[in-house]
Parts: structure tokens; sequence; C-alpha cells
């Protein structure tokens, strides 16, 4: 099973993610998009290296707000596949 980062880790990842916040045991990001149909083509490219990393974010969508909220859940916190996969997702949301 993936090891969970110690607290130390998670604040120097959330170092590098400055709009990344710790949240019950989750890095977690708010992205506004401009409208419903760009926040589906975000979630779309997240699903996509989602898939590829067989590691999943929960995603909340409510119209133009998506938040990302990445956790293992077979560990029940935050290992190095979150914070890898939330700098991928903080790539593609690069603009917003
Ligand atoms: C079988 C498959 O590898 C597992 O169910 C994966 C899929 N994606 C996952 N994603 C996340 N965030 N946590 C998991 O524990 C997890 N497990």
């Amino acid at each position: 099973m993936a090891e969970l980062l110690s607290d130390q880790e998670i604040g120097k990842t959330l170092g590098t993610l400055p709009r990344w916040r710790l949240n019950e045991g989750g890095l977690v990001r708010v992205a506004e998009l401009a409208d419903f149909t760009q926040a589906i083509a975000v979630v779309n490219r997240v699903a996509e290296i989602a898939e590829a990393a067989d590691h999943h974010p929960d995603i909340d969508i409510r119209w133009n707000k998506v938040t990302f909220r990445c956790t293992t859940h077979s560990a029940n916190g935050i290992t190095a596949q979150d914070a890898a996969l939330a700098a991928q997702i903080e790539t593609i949301l690069q603009p917003t």
C-alpha cells in the first residue's frame, strides 16, 4: 500500500502549488472557469490523466466552479500519487 506523506512533505508540496490547500486529508483546488462547458472540458482532460495514472481525484462541479480533491482512498490520506496528480491538474488549469 502507498505510504502517507509526512506533514513536512505535504507542506513542501503546498509550497510548490500555491493555489492548493489542505482540507480534510486531501489536497484541494477550486477552479473557476468561464462557464459549464469549459468546466466539463477541463474535467475531461483531468479524467484522461487520472485514467492514465490509475489515480483519480474527487471532483465536484457546480456550473463554472470545479473542486478537485486529491487523496488516496486506499491509504486514507495524502500520498506521493496525490502530489503528482495535483501537479498535473495544475498544469491543465494553468491559465485559470
Ligand atoms: C483498482 C484501482 O487501482 C484502485 O481502485 C485505484 C483507482 N484510483 C484511485 N484513486 C484514488 N484517489 N485513490 C485510490 O485508492 C484509488 N485506487
